[in-house]
């Protein structure tokens, strides 16, 4: 299996090299050059297997014999025996038509522990391998961050360094960060919005002396092993509930596209996916997309589901790679256009194309809350401010052909106890391995929204390191 960048212009990767590229050369980002695809008969002998198997699966075609089948399999179980679900990724029927799947059991209380605490895992295997050292430099809306610090945290061959948006995450996620002072990680904040955190990350990619200096690498879902290793729970949510031989449809809180790809990722690869519903709050642009086939850019503002306050939404690219027909240049194109002129239209054919699979609803904080507040009442059942997102959106655009749809509930309410409060009058309790969060000591730098100072200053902890 080759990775290909979605620029068209990179070389192509085996597996290991495309891990440790992150973004590939060319500014584009990697996906396999064609989706492995399983027959009817391979996602049925799913049904009923261990969630770690069904990663193994899943993955063992994208990792292509780069690691050994039964170190493969060591580094699945050992990624998820910190879960604290029996299940993993457990699922839960809420009405009729309507589930949602819990993705908030790991350590770090949100999605991004399933793709991360494998990605820790595969960067410790191929680097001790390889004998190398990487610096990884991420940007954080609130979770990828302490997952990510979470996964590689004391690893000899990484330094890590995170940056959120200074005062738009919540005080939960911070002090998730902050309070851990291992010597290889930095937390930077930066005064600015998520998408310059993630604008910086790029910039450090795009300057090729700066990304050999530091031989840098990436946590975000720009890296294809994070998108890879969500494609996983969409199949196990999938064959639960009667694929391939009934057809199911997804509603994902979306922000930066990665985890609603990696569901389009699980269709193209034979699970039979027939709706797709991206939730959104104010910061709108991907449901103002699907509805119009233009995307533009608005201001960030900040909302009640901080993690989702994104305008440039790094995974579309890759779904634009598809529906540009793989054309790198039309893709270098349209994304040119967007940063320049904030804004690109899709044809009117290629829309009508893309909503043959996705719609798209948007929240405000107002009926965030209020919505919190229902399900509650009604269910029983605490949301976070994003999940509920997602199962307010499929509420609202499940189609009548659905018989089956799974919302992803992709943060624990207690990361976000003050909104949870207000709305249910609940302040919902961290798990006991964080219940002493708010007394543990907090280390980091708050830093000028500056690309040079952010490069000095890894720069300089290299030379000292
Ligand atoms: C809790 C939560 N929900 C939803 C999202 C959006 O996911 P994605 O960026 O994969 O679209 C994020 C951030 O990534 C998040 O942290
Ligand atoms: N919402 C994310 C933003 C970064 O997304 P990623 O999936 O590209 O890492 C966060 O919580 O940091």
């Amino acid at each position: 299996m080759k990775y290909i960048s979605t620029r068209g212009q990179a070389d192509a990767l085996n597996f290991d090299e495309a891990l440790l590229a992150g973004l590939a050369r060319d500014g584009g980002l990697y996906l396999p050059e064609k989706w492995p695809e399983f027959s009817a008969e391979e996602i049925r002998d799913m049904a009923g297997k261990p969630y770690t198997e069904i990663v193994f699966r899943v993955v063992k075609p994208f990792i292509d014999g780069v690691i050994p089948d039964k170190d493969l399999k060591e580094i699945i179980e050992d990624s998820y025996a910190g879960f604290r679900h029996t299940a993993i990724a457990p699922l839960k029927q809420i009405n009729g038509r309507i589930w949602v799947m819990e993705l908030f059991h790991g350590p770090t209380l949100a999605f991004k522990d399933f793709a991360l605490q494998m990605l820790g895992r595969l960067f410790d295997y191929i680097l001790k391998k390889r004998g190398e050292r990487i610096t990884i430099v991420g940007a954080t809306s609130g979770d990828t961050g302490s997952a990510a610090i979470e996964a590689c945290r004391d690893r000899d061959q990484i330094d890590i360094y995170i940056l959120h948006p200074h005062g738009r995450v919540s005080e939960v996620q911070r002090r998730q960060m902050t309070t851990v002072t291992s010597h290889n990680v930095t937390n930077i904040a930066l005064e600015g919005t998520f998408d310059d955190c993630q604008d910086h990350v790029k910039a450090m990619f795009n300057d090729q002396n700066f990304r050999d200096t530091v031989n840098l690498s990436a946590v975000n879902s720009i890296n294809w092993a994070r998108i890879m290793s969500q494609i996983a729970y969409y199949f196990a949510a999938g064959v639960a509930l009667g694929a391939p031989d009934r057809p199911i449809g997804f509603s994902v809180p979306t922000g930066n596209f990665g985890n609603v790809f990696a569901a389009y990722a699980a269709g193209r690869m034979g699970l039979p996916v027939s709706q797709l519903v991206v939730g959104s709050n104010r910061n709108d642009i991907l449901t103002r997309f699907f509805e119009t086939g233009s995307m533009t850019m608005n201001p960030v503002e900040p909302s009640l589901s901080p993690s989702m306050d994104i305008q440039v939404s790094s995974n579309f690219e890759r779904l634009l790679f598809d529906l540009l027909d793989r054309d790198g240049s039309a893709v270098e194109a349209a994304l040119n256009a967007f940063r320049e002129g904030g804004n690109f239209d899709l044809e009117p054919e290629r829309h009508q194309r893309v909503l043959r699979l996705f719609d798209a609803y948007r929240l405000d904080d107002e009926q965030t809350l209020s919505m919190i507040s229902d399900y509650y009442v009604k269910t029983g059942e605490l949301f976070d401010p994003h999940s509920v997102i997602a199962v307010a959106a499929a509420e609202a655009k499940i189609r009548d052909d659905v018989p089956a749809m799974v919302c992803m509930a992709t943060a624990h309410p207690a990361k976000f106890p003050d909104a949870v409060c207000k709305a249910s009058g609940v302040t919902p309790e961290l798990p006991e391995h964080m219940a002493d969060l708010f007394d543990r000591e907090e280390k980091y730098t708050v830093m000028d929204n500056d690309l040079t100072k952010l490069k000095d200053l890894v720069l300089s902890r290299r030379r000292n390191s």
